[in-house]
Formats: structure tokens, sequence, C-alpha cells
């Protein structure tokens, strides 16, 4: 393996029963390495859940995600990230600026910021006291509207211009990852490729820690 390269999970864009996917999410936890959770419920069209819905799932999955050591981020919502707890947030170009998520998180906070395809954007939130910037996205994905379509060699310049962590999100799957992990990501943020798997989510944290392995 070329560097450290971690898997970030992001929940599948909406629970229905909440107890029965606890107990996937915990199998998924225990199957092997995950650095991090992300909790974003949120259509494909932007829609997002109620803050009841949110702060009820963070309930449920924080303490799951505490008890095997992986960071609980939120989606898009540095208040709700205060309120339930959780270890930080991810805010886009159209979410709370990172200055004030970190504003309102403090310094222990982790605060990661989208820059979709731009060296730009990472260079500003860099600046801005971002802990992580996410590039994407690499390849189709069904779970959002992307808006911009990113190449591996941007985690390359990246990796050598900064030492800021980047994340490499969108359509990753155990089979297209090897490209992104040799490029540089210290990530990978994946939803549907966990929860869709046809052998279940643990088996496909699985995979992908072999993948990242064997890259
Ligand atoms: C790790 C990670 N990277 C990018 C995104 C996308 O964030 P954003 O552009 O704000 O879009 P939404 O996710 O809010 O629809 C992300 N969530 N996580
Ligand atoms: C939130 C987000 N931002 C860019 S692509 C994407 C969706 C990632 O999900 P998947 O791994 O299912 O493509
Ligand atoms: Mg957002």
């Amino acid at each position: 393996m070329t560097h450290d390269c971690r898997l970030y999970l992001i929940t599948p864009p909406a629970i229905a029963d909440l107890d029965a996917f606890a107990e996937e999410f915990a199998g998924a936890l225990g199957a092997g390495d995950v650095a991090c959770v992300q909790l974003r419920l949120k259509s494909p069209e932007g829609v997002a859940a109620s803050d009841d819905d949110i702060l009820r799932a963070a309930e449920k999955l924080l303490p799951l995600a505490r008890a095997h050591d992986v960071a609980f981020l939120i989606n898009d919502r540095p208040d709700l990230a205060l309120k339930c707890g959780a270890d930080g947030v991810h805010v886009g170009q159209s979410d709370a600026s990172c200055k004030k998520a970190r504003a309102l998180l403090g310094e222990d906070a982790t605060v990661g910021v989208t820059c979709h395809n731009s060296k730009h954007l990472a260079l500003i939130a860099g600046e801005a006291g971002a802990d992580y910037v996410a590039f994407g996205a690499f390849f189709p994905t069904r779970t959002k509207e992307a808006p911009t379509v990113a190449d591996p060699a941007l985690l390359e310049w990246w990796s050598f211009a900064t030492t800021l962590p980047c994340v490499a999100i969108g359509g990753i799957t155990p089979e297209n990852c090897g490209d992104l992990v040799r490029a540089g990501a210290d990530f990978l943020a994946v939803s549907g490729a966990v929860w869709s798997c046809e052998d279940g989510p643990a088996a496909a944290v699985k995979a992908f820690n072999a993948a990242i392995a064997a890259a």
C-alpha cells in the first residue's frame, strides 16, 4: 500500500426503520476499519430530513459509533452537531461556513468542507481551518445529483502540495477505488456501495478494506 487510506461511511439518504438500521450499522462498524461516519439524511434532490428525525437518528447511532471508536459527523448542520454531541460536521459550499462551524463547535471538533473539483475552493477551506477537504464526484452516483466531476489527478496534486487530508467521494466501490487510493486519497467516502451491497454492509466494509490494502 502506498499510504494510509481509510473508509468514511455516509449513511443512506433515508432510514425507514431506525432499530433495524442500527443493527446493520453496528455490524458494518464491527466488520473492519472505519474511520468516520457522516449522518446524512437527504434525498438525491437535496431535501433534508426534519431536525427531529436527524436528532433521533443521531441519538441511536452516535453511541454505536463511539463504541467502535469511529468519529461521528453530521452533514450540513453545525447547530445539530452541537445539539447531539457529534464529533463534528461536514459543510458544503451552500451550508454554514467552515469558520462559523468552527466557532460554534470549537477547536477539537472535526470540520470537513466540500470542494467539488476545485483546487481554489480547497485552498480556501484549508486557510479557513478545515480538518479535511472533500473532492468529487469521481464516479456516477445515484445518492446525490452531484454538480461536478473530479479526476484522480486532483488528489495527486493535493497530496503533493499540502498535508491537509483529502476525502474522495461519489460512486466509489471496492472495484473502482484503487486509482483513488494510489492517487493519494486519505479517506474514501461511501454510501451506496456499502448500504446497497447484495452481501450486506459488513461484507462491503470488508471488501473495501481489502481493496484499499491491495491498492
Ligand atoms: C465527505 C463529503 N463530501 C462531500 C459531501 C457533499 O456535501 P454538499 O456539497 O454540502 O452536499 P450535501 O451532502 O449536503 O447534499 C458530503 N456530504 N460529504
Ligand atoms: C454526498 C455526495 N456528494 C458528492 S457525491 C455524494 C454521494 C456519495 O454517495 P455514493 O457513495 O452512494 O455515491
Ligand atoms: Mg451540504
